[in-house]
């Protein structure tokens, strides 16, 4: 930690220039002014997804039509798909499925880990978790006729954990804080208690480093860090050693372990492609394929040492700005993210957006920031430190326009 006033934009240059994955950057298409901290809800558009997108309309579609089930692979997408996601969370070939969307995919997750654990009554739950895994959670236990355990900042893990206890779902990453969970640690806790290990991955992938091999099931969006685009398919990680056993309760066709003989009796498909449901969104499949194809050239961890050096630069240069740091101090239990908890964070983040600084609101008071290390530069946290700054010290959030919420904040 330097001080930040012996920080400057010259010296962020420097440690751009000599960033050993600032190439990626060219991939992205980044508007014009705008310093993009909002990798964590939606990432970039890759630049080569537009031509990928097309070809499937134009070529797949336009002239192949059906045939492209069997020609361009398009059956196979979820297990093709789900195998390039795989390596980001340390998974291998036949362990990742994509498909779906992340709330899906937890269903699915939760109501298979609860058949595979007779007679245990209880879900564990994270009363801070994001509120879609909670509602999924609460949806899964209504209909099985399950009980919710909820843990949270008063209930550690431990008081939660005993014989009842069929499945934990919680978030590698916290949404809002960037706090991260010691996954092995809590997966072989939960094991010792008998219970399986769900994990959502949301704010993991592509953020920090996974190793999956040991948990039950893990589900996650691509979307974000992964930059698929708007609706991207998620995915679901059914551990190798329950893939016989596992069982999908939204049995659709394309999980039946043959589905082109149009039997009136569901049989689930050897291995994760059971988790397979319906038809999938193909064109949304080119999109995050085209993202894949850069992020198989991504060594992850000059990713991750690269997010640790953005998110503390970002913070040593607001520290002195009075803002109450949400989100650990400590960059081995961050994840990609910086966040901030001020009263007025909402018409705060109104005016950083409006002077091109591109965070998220959380309500009732968090304002938060995401770092995607393959197009962020050291000089956009320079820059964007500097807008927050005035931002607050002119206390240009005062105004009017920025009080009123929009529908998605
Ligand atoms: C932790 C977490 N889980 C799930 C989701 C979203 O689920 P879905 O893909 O179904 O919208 C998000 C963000 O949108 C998230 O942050
Ligand atoms: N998935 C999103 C959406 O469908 C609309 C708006 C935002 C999102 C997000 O990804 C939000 C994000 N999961 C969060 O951490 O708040």
């Amino acid at each position: 930690m330097m001080g930040y006033m012996s920080i400057t934009r010259a010296g962020c240059a420097a440690l751009d220039a000599a960033d050993p994955i600032s190439d990626f950057r060219d991939e992205f298409v980044l508007p014009d002014g705008v310093v993009y901290l909002l990798g964590n809800s939606l990432g970039a558009l890759p630049r080569r997804t537009a031509a990928k997108v097309a070809h499937a309309v134009t070529a797949e579609w336009g002239q192949d039509l059906g045939a492209s089930w069997n020609t361009a692979g398009w059956w196979n997408l979820p297990e093709t798909t789900g195998d390039r996601i795989a390596p980001l969370i340390g998974a291998g070939p036949g362990e990742v499925l994509a498909a779906d969307c992340t709330s899906m995919m937890i269903f699915k997750a939760v109501s298979a880990a609860l058949a595979l654990r007779p007679g245990r009554n209880v879900i564990v739950s994270d009363s801070e978790n994001f509120p879609t895994d909670q509602y999924v959670v609460q949806g899964v236990a209504q209909a099985f006729g399950r009980e919710i355990r909820e843990i949270g900042p008063q209930a550690p893990l431990e008081d939660a954990l005993g014989p009842g206890v069929a499945a934990v779902v919680l978030s590698h990453v916290d949404y809002r804080t960037g706090a991260v969970r010691d996954m092995a640690e809590v997966t072989r806790r939960v094991h010792e208690s008998g219970a399986l290990m769900i994990w959502d991955l949301c704010h993991s992938t592509g953020a920090v480093l996974v190793d999956i091999t040991g948990a039950d099931f893990a589900v996650g969006c691509t979307y974000k860090y992964l930059n698929g685009g708007p609706g991207a398919p998620a995915y679901i990680y059914v551990a190798p050693r329950h893939q016989e056993a596992a069982r999908n309760v939204i049995s659709g066709w394309h999980g039946h372990a043959n589905p082109f003989e149009f039997e009136p009796g569901y049989r689930p498909a050897p291995g994760v492609r059971r988790f397979a449901t319906g038809t999938p969104p193909v064109l949304a499949y080119a999109a995050l394929n085209a993202s894949l194809e850069i992020w198989e050239k991504v060594d992850m961890r000059a990713v991750r040492a690269k997010s640790v050096a953005l998110t503390e630069l970002f913070i040593e240069l607001t520290d002195h700005l009075g803002l109450e740091l949400a989100s650990p101090r400590h960059a081995g239990e961050r994840g990609s993210q910086v966040s901030f908890r001020h009263p007025e964070g909402y018409p705060i983040m109104r005016a950083l957006i409006d002077m091109g600084v591109h965070g998220d609101f959380r309500a009732p008071d968090l304002i938060r920031f995401g770092f995607a290390p393959l197009y962020l530069r050291y000089v956009d946290v320079y820059d964007a430190a500097n807008t927050l700054a005035e931002v607050l010290s002119k206390e240009l959030w005062r105004e009017d326009r920025y009080q009123k919420r929009l529908t998605v904040t």
